[in-house]
């Protein structure tokens, strides 16, 4: 006898309609998640999802031979800007191996490490930018560190300065918010609606974000470079199993996703931010590291593998903040065909051969049955022996298997070279000391209203 998987009573006709926010989709996740624990069901628009929010059914649904990335919903409607690119091909499609092959070489971790000198570099462009703030300065941590993520993506994988850091901000981060949100609540409403009242701003924020592709290729034709960047590998290498390269289209398609993806990291930085503010004890733990391993030298590469605690910090952020909510799974049909319903949780749960499940994150990164004291930031859980011992379930926050974030080094070589500025360069102070964290966001999520003033260490 299987459980029946537990679902909010939901309305006639609409189903789950009002379960779920389609302005804060993952807050309302995260609610259903901590009402219902591990497992949850809800229908929408005449379509069932399940969602996971446990460990083990995590590493249940990661496991590749049972299992695959499920394309819907969201992702299929941010196909309308980038096609059949690395996040967003399906399965069965080859565009993604292809892509994939001539890619990855260039965020390998060897290759990320030579990135070293230019993440650094600019991320003390911007911190120099705060030390002339003065004394009443306000600011969102988000809105500095995506500024700086977008110019870092762009000169470190591309090869262009935008020189974002000042001024207003770069159109292309306008847009990528636009097209991502619209994308989280297109499969909320009818298709009819999409296209006569939302679709053409939905049209001009695509424009826009290829338009900022277009110009990148457009800029390296201009400018030769023996740059062995992302962008070479793009334009000019081959595929070495098939010999083939990427097409113009697809050039744009895969440069684009790539801000899309890095816009997540500074999501976990000012979740990270807030999180040290509320734990000042991590902070001078933190510091003593910092001054004993960099002092007053230059920060180098081979610092952060003896930056341990600091690593500690931004895995316990990447934890309690889920900046990317979540990802989508679905059985692997099978050869024969077979339309048997899966099972899942040695028995007790049964879904359908082709069912959607999305594993919510923020359940899975709280599960008292794997983290003790699960809503305290203790960065001590994520060094050494005691990270080692966690179950591979417990450590997707860049997605599984063949489908992992391909940026996995990059993020998180970025983020630390940030961590580690901040925390060493600057004290940061809740602008409201009274400020209640609130998070939203579409392919990631991040605290929301949230302001700090920062003046440079006080030694
Ligand atoms: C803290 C930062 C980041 C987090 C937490 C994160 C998380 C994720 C997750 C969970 C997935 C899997 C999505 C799925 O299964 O549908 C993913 C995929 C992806 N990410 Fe990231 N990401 C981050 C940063 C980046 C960066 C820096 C880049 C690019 C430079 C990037 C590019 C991508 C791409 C292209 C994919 C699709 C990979 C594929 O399916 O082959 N991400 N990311």
């Amino acid at each position: 006898m299987t459980t029946p998987i537990p679902k909010p009573p939901g309305v006639p006709l609409l189903g789950n309609i009002f379960d779920v926010k389609p302005s804060n989709t993952w807050d309302s996740l995260r609610k259903l998640s901590e009402k219902y624990g591990e497992i949850f069901q809800i229908k929408v628009l005449g379509q069932t999802i399940v969602f996971v929010a446990s460990v083990a059914l995590a590493e249940e649904l990661c496991d590749e031979k049972r299992f695959r990335k499920y394309v819907g919903g969201p992702i299929v409607e941010i196909r309308a800007a980038v096609h059949d690119a690395l996040f967003t091909a399906y399965d069965d499609e080859p565009s993604w191996g292809i892509a994939h092959r001539i890619i990855f070489p260039t965020l390998r971790p060897d290759a990320v490490g030579a990135q070293f000198g230019e993440m650094r570099d600019l991320a003390t462009e911007l911190l120099n930018n705060w030390r002339g703030l003065g004394e009443q300065n306000k600011i969102s941590p988000v809105e500095q560190l995506n500024r700086l993520n977008l110019e870092s993506t762009t000169y470190v994988l591309f090869g262009k300065r935008l020189n974002g850091l000042n001024g207003p901000p770069h159109p292309m981060l306008q847009a990528m918010e636009d097209s991502t949100s619209e994308a989280m609540k297109r499969p909320t409403r009818p298709g009819f609606l999409n296209w006569l009242v939302y679709g053409r701003k939905f049209k001009s924020s695509i424009k826009l974000m290829r338009d900022y592709a277009a110009d990148l290729v457009k800029y390296r034709h201009e400018n030769p470079t023996d740059r062995q960047d992302a962008l070479a590998a793009m334009m000019n290498t081959p595929d070495p199993e098939t010999g083939k390269t990427l097409t113009d289209s697809e050039v744009i398609d895969e440069i684009l996703s790539m801000p899309i993806g890095s816009s997540t990291a500074p999501c976990l930085l000012g979740f990270a931010i807030y999180l040290l503010q509320k734990n000042p004890e991590t902070i001078v733990k933190a510091r003593e590291e910092l001054d004993r391993v960099i002092g007053d030298g230059e920060f180098e590469l081979q610092h952060l593998e003896q930056l341990e605690y600091v690593q500690g910090i931004m895995r316990e952020s990447l934890r309690l903040s889920s900046a990317a909510p979540g990802f989508n799974i679905e059985p692997r049909p099978t050869t024969e065909g077979d339309k048997s319903p899966v099972l899942l949780g040695g028995g007790k749960y049964q879904v359908a051969h082709n069912q959607a499940m999305i594993i919510v994150l923020h359940g899975v990164n709280r599960d008292p049955a794997v983290f003790e004291d699960p809503l305290e930031f203790k960065p001590e859980r994520m060094v050494g022996e005691a990270f080692e011992r966690l179950p591979a379930g417990a450590k997707k926050w860049f997605g599984n298997g063949k489908r992992v974030c391909i940026g996995r080094y990059y993020a998180l070589q970025w983020s630390f070279i940030l961590l580690a500025k901040m925390i060493k360069e600057f004290d940061f102070e809740l602008a409201d000391p009274e400020y209640k964290l609130e998070v939203d966001g579409w392919f990631n999520i991040r605290p929301i209203d949230f302001y700090v003033k920062v003046k440079p260490r006080a030694l």
